[in-house]
């Protein structure tokens, strides 16, 4: 589990959280909406200790960060990190040689998911395949958590529902996963648990199922009341 309690955290004299506090389960999918600006990304570099916070604890299975850590969590940011004049298939290598949880076997079932070429420049690739490869390179190491940073932005709606797909697929497994969102439309199905952010903390935190049984609300309907009062 990864658990994140009253973390704040300031950019100069902006104060972005303001003392978030929210949980993720290994087998979920837990979603952190809010407009832009309001913190995620913030949120995921703290998760993985890439800026520091001010206060406030972040555990990971009961501990603080750490080395060991680090080989159960991966962060897919939101813009691909691999060199434009790499191919697709020299990424898939450089991650192999460089991760110790690299599982070829996943890695060439993704390729095939998502219909890459492996010979295809990550430089010519349309904005959708970018996106899937930047998938395909987290979701390919044996990690227990994966947080993805706006992995349905920007792309096309046949490039979304075949990422969607994967989230329902083997490929995820019962692994924990942390996605940001802005808009939740086509991906509401996916989720498990939702965290709605606002103003730096966490307005309203639910289970997706629980309140669509219990009150026959969607994500949607639950975000109208939350954000338009
Ligand atoms: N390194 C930084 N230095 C100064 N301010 C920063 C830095 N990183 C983020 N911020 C500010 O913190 C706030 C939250 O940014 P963050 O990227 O976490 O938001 P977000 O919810 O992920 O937004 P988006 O949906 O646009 O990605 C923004 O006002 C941003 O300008």
């Amino acid at each position: 589990m990864i658990e994140v309690k009253d973390v704040t955290k300031k950019f100069g004299r902006k104060q972005v959280l303001k003392g978030v506090t929210f949980t993720a389960e290994k087998g979920e999918i837990t979603c952190l909406i809010g407009i832009n600006g309001v913190g995620k990304t913030t949120i995921l570099n703290a998760i993985m200790a890439l800026t520091p916070i001010n206060s406030g604890q972040i555990l990971i299975d009961g501990s603080a960060i750490n080395k060991k850590s680090y080989e159960k969590i991966t962060f897919i940011p939101d813009a691909i990190t691999m060199l434009p004049q790499m191919t697709i298939g020299q990424s898939m290598q450089f991650m192999q040689d460089f991760y110790e949880s690299w599982n070829q076997e996943r890695a060439t079932e993704l390729l095939g998911f998502f219909k890459l070429k492996p010979e295809e420049k990550i430089s010519s690739l349309s904005k959708g395949n970018t996106a899937k490869v930047n998938l395909l390179l987290g979701l390919a190491l044996d990690v227990d958590y994966l947080l993805m940073d706006e992995p349905f932005s920007g792309i096309d709606i046949f490039s979304r529902e075949q990422i969607a797909n994967v989230f329902t697929s083997h490929l995820v497994e019962d692994r924990g996963v942390i996605i940001t969102t802005h808009e939740i439309n086509d991906i509401e199905h996916l989720i498990d648990q939702v965290v709605l952010l606002d103003d730096g903390v966490v307005v309203k935190a639910f289970n997706s199922e629980e309140v669509r049984e219990n009150e026959g609300k969607s994500v949607v309907d639950v975000m109208r009341e939350v954000y338009q009062q």
